[in-house]
């Protein structure tokens, strides 16, 4: 990282230091400072290099991707086709099939950093970012993750940037709710982001909760390694087919969007999903009132793409039941009355994003949810060169279109100030400073 210029060692004016008598290291960074190595971030990092435009990538985790290599299950596949999860200037290798595997789209991942030579900082967890109205630039505040605190302290390292581009993503943090009676239950509680596979629940009786795609692929996933799911549904779902008249329904759907307004394709994909599924309903699982892509766009709610598991809750190998009201030693007891026994609990409840918690800015990212206030396509871009990627509840395609537009946008002010720099160092009289 020959850009980097330490500018300065200790700060005696921190107040953190002076509390900690420990030094923070200040690194000043020429181009933006991305924060998180996902796919966003290793998006926006190459959009950026293509441009010629230095940047630095600091990521909490020890690796690349880190949302996809530890915290997804064994069977995971993208299941949107391949062609709408690729990232900016380098397509999936030819043999890829057309859902790719978790391994094969992280071994694309890699590949990916390597062509671009992305190399972020590991284990750097940005704990703070601000705005320095006096300099015009971001401090951004990173402590060593994995530390003890004092270790922490000792290692606290800022960085000082023009730019900032938040790339910690949708799903950055579980979400784990509180359900009475929680502490008594004697069983294993696990959300879906440490769950591997059905393998370590085998002859296990198992409450999943939550029916995203994650509960629902879990559930098929237990099944599938004979242990007996159970389904806690506590709202509406829309189920589709994830592939429809031989194309995919995703697809299909961008490009009926194309010609028809979004209420005919809904109704075209409610229908052909009951042509398919039948009514889903009859199991429990009851449609919004909205259509699943009106809903998406509304409310960013994901309709599921049903790989295989409605097929075994009609044979009964997956039960459904209504929302959870509380936990008892070894069971969980319904909002309908009825109870049940349970060896373990597996929370499908998602996740959320924790851009409120670092970042100091406060008016581009809602409090509430830790989005871009602004409706998409224009979350993209803040004040002061402040950028967010990968916010859109549109995947990774969402990710590509934002990645590319940050690039662009950074590049005009690059230009612009190398161009200020360039006439201030070849005027002959700023060679010598006037005072
Ligand atoms: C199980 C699952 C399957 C999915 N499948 C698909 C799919 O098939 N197609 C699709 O389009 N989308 C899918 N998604 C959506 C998913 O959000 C995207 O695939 C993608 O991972 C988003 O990339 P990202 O870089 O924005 O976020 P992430 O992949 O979450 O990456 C963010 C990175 O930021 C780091 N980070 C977070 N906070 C900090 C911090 N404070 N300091 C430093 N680093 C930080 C994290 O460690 C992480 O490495 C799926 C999501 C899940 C959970
Ligand atoms: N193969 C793939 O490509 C996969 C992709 N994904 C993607 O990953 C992202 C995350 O998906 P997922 O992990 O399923 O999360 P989601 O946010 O999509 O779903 C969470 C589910 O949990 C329910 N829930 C939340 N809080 C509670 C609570 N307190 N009590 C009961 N139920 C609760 C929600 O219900 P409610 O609607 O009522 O809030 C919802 O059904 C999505 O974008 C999804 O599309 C996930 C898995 C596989
Ligand atoms: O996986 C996700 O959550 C996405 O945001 C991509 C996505 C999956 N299914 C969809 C249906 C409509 C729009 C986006 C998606």
């Amino acid at each position: 990282m020959d850009f980097l210029r330490e500018i300065e060692g200790k700060r005696v004016h921190d107040p953190t230091m002076m509390m900690t008598k420990s030094a923070t290291r200040c690194v000043c960074i020429p181009g933006p400072v991305i924060v998180g190595a996902g796919p966003s971030g290793l998006a926006a990092a190459a959009c950026l290099k293509q441009k010629g435009i230095p940047c630095m990538v600091l990521e909490r985790s020890h690796c690349i991707a880190s949302l996809w290599q530890l915290k997804t299950y064994d069977r995971l596949k993208l299941h949107l086709p391949k062609q709408f999860c690729e990232l900016p200037l380098m397509p999936f290798p030819e043999g890829f099939p057309t859902y790719p595997s978790k391994q094969q789209f992280i071994q694309y991942l890699e590949d990916y950093a390597e062509r671009f030579d992305i190399n972020p900082v590991f284990n750097q967890s940005v704990v703070s970012a601000e705005y320095d109205r006096v300099l015009g630039l971001w401090r951004v505040k990173t402590t060593a993750a994995g530390l003890m605190k004092e270790e922490k302290t000792a290692s606290a390292t800022e960085y000082v940037c023009r730019w900032l581009i938040v790339a910690t993503g949708e799903n950055a943090e579980a979400v784990v709710p509180r359900v009475e009676g929680m502490e008594e239950f004697k069983g294993e509680i696990m959300h879906t982001s440490l769950y591997k596979s059905g393998g370590d629940f085998e002859g296990k009786k198992v409450l999943v909760v939550g029916c995203g795609n994650s509960g629902m692929e879990v559930c098929l996933d237990l099944c599938n390694h004979n242990a007996s799911p159970t389904l806690a549904v506590r709202d509406t779902v829309h189920v589709l087919p994830r592939e429809m008249l031989g194309r995919s329904t995703f697809g299909l759907s961008m490009w009926l969007l194309k010609w028809l307004p979004i209420r005919l394709v809904d109704a075209f994909l409610l229908i052909v999903s009951r042509l398919l599924l039948g009514d889903t309903s009859k199991y429990g699982l009851h449609r919004p009132p909205k259509g699943p892509l009106l809903l998406k766009n509304l409310s960013g709610k994901t309709p599921v793409l049903d790989v295989g598991t409605l097929s075994k809750i009609k044979s009964g190998h997956i039960k459904v039941c209504p929302g959870i009201q509380r936990l008892t030693r070894h069971s969980a007891e319904f909002v309908s009355g009825k109870s049940e026994q349970f060896d373990a609990i597996i929370l499908a409840t998602g996740y959320k994003s924790n851009v409120p918690y670092w970042l100091k800015e406060k008016e581009m990212f809602s409090e509430m949810d830790g989005l871009p206030k602004k409706p998409f396509p224009n979350g993209w871009k803040g004040e002061n060169g402040l950028y967010a990627v990968g916010f859109t509840k549109r995947g990774l395609l969402g990710a590509s279109m934002d990645a590319k537009r940050i690039a662009e946008d950074v590049e005009k002010h690059w230009k612009a100030e190398a161009k200020q720099h360039f006439s201030l160092i070849s005027r002959p009289s700023s060679n010598t400073f006037q005072r």
